[in-house]
């Protein structure tokens, strides 16, 4: 099939080449010349792994990209991938995703077959149908459910693991109102989960509905999170390692040994961004959202106790601090929401100076957090030389080699909050929960 991505940044640089690689010719429209020029040269515009590769053997050939809308008339299905940020409130903004509407919708004008658009985007049930789609039509000239076909298309990956999750997803969710897109759909999908290498479910529903799977399963995971934050929390004051409790309470599979890992909490460009606007959706109608909402504030008090973890060893006025990782985790170069922002300004806050090492977030960080003071190490072993304590704030495989490197420092103080760094003599160690 012919297929158009609109954006491509993690979500659709990461569908449009694992598609291309399903069979598919997949052609990016994206607003970003240095994007655009990157895959058609055969290189990722990201960090993530097994992208390159796959970027490299497809890009300038059947996978193409252009910053031209008109690309997508030549296309039997548009997804829409762009970002769909917050409001000051937690609210969707969907301005962006409104801009591109017109934009498709303007090139659609003059395309003479049906055409079918999903968005892949997260956003509240109610703006793809009440807003994105009817912005669509009235560009394009051309009416819902005859000339222009609207699905929803929520996408599960994980940021580090990109690739191999768009490639064996727990499930596919699609979410059509017409028969032609839902058709299609499951088209774009059927050499996917062939490929796969077990048995994938392809849930069919309304567009709403899709949607809400996708809020709902983010609101869910980052609760789990959560919840095992603050019970960690209570385990470490009762002097009870919240690891080993986890490991047990994941033998169940009512409860699941994933994402029971606690630490200094969950960062990224979804799970704080969903939670929010999940939140403000409910109390626009009138629902107190209590449960998710000490979701978040839990969320917020961890960075808090790694820096009273480190303030019980040192004084942190005046001290250096070595925070290792960047990135909002491992495998990837994005810092949005990372917890190393407050656990970085809270140093600075104390009067602590910050020397942070990260293997590829370095840039990112400088880039979006520009107010954000540290030096930037080239190595663990440099961060960590002459610093007075050491916090783990991402739990990249290279800290948990590291040893020796911790004898440079002026006081060997580490508050681990990834569970990373193995205990040692001669190291004074804390973990986060445990
Ligand atoms: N990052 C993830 O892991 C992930 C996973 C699932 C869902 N999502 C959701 O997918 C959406 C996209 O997220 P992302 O992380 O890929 O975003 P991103 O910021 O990485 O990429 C967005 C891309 O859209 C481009 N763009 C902006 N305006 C444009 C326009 N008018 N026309 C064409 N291109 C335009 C940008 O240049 C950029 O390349 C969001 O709604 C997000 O919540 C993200
Ligand atoms: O046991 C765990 C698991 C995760 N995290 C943290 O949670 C955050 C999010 O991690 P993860 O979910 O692995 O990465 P994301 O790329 O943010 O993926 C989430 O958000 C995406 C965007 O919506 C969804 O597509 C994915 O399904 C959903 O897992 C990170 O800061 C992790 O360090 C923990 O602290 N403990």
């Amino acid at each position: 099939m012919d297929i158009s991505i609109v954006g491509s940044g993690y979500v659709g640089t990461t569908v449009a080449v694992c598609l291309a690689d399903a069979g598919h010719r997949v052609t990016n429209v994206d607003i970003d010349t240095a994007v655009v020029d990157a895959i058609n040269a055969g290189e990722a515009p990201i960090h993530e792994p097994d992208l390159d590769s796959l970027v490299s053997q497809y890009g300038g050939d059947r996978l193409k990209a252009t910053t031209e809308y008109d690309a997508v008339c030549e296309t039997d299905l548009t997804l829409l991938a762009l970002p769909t940020p917050s409001n000051d409130d937690g609210s969707i903004d969907s301005s962006i995703l409104e801009a591109a509407a017109k934009s498709l919708g303007d090139a659609l004008a003059d395309k003479d077959d049906p055409h079918v658009i999903a968005v892949k985007s997260t956003v509240i049930p109610g703006i793809v149908e009440e807003t994105i789609a009817p912005q669509i039509a009235a560009a394009a000239d051309g009416a819902i459910g005859e000339d222009i076909h609207i699905g929803t298309n929520p996408e599960f990956l994980r940021e580090g693991s990109a690739v191999d999750d768009f490639q064996n997803p727990d499930r596919v969710v699609i979410g059509a109102d017409s028969s032609l897109a839902r058709e299609r759909l499951e088209a774009v999908y059927e050499p996917v989960t062939e490929q796969a290498d077990r048995e994938i479910p392809v849930v069919t529903t309304g567009t709403r509905e899709a949607m809400m799977i996708k809020y709902a399963s983010n609101a869910f995971l980052a609760s789990k999170v959560s919840l095992i934050n603050e019970l960690g929390v209570i385990c470490k004051a009762y002097g009870v390692d919240s690891y080993e409790v986890a490991e047990a309470m994941g033998l169940d599979d009512r409860i699941g040994e994933r994402f029971l890992r606690s630490g200094v909490g969950w960062g990224g460009s979804c799970f704080p961004k969903d939670t929010d606007a999940l939140i403000a959706a409910g109390r626009e109608r009138g629902i107190d959202p209590v449960v998710l909402d000490a979701v978040r504030e839990r969320n917020d008090r961890q960075p808090e106790q790694m820096l009273e973890l480190l303030a019980d060893h040192i004084d942190i006025d005046g001290a250096t601090v070595a925070v290792l990782g960047l990135a909002f985790k491992p495998g990837t170069d994005d810092t949005r929401n990372t917890r190393a922002v407050p656990v970085i300004e809270g140093v600075r806050e104390r009067g602590g100076e910050v020397v942070a090492y990260d293997p590829v977030a370095v840039e990112d960080m400088r880039e979006r957090y520009p107010s954000v003071e540290f030096e930037a190490a080239a190595s663990p072993a440099d961060a960590l030389d002459g610093a007075d304590g050491a916090l783990v704030v991402t739990d990249w495989d290279e800290f948990a080699a590291l040893d020796e490197e911790f004898d440079a420092m002026e006081t060997p103080v580490v508050i681990d909050g990834r569970r990373i760094i193995a205990r040692r003599d001669g190291l004074t160690y804390e973990g986060l929960t445990w």
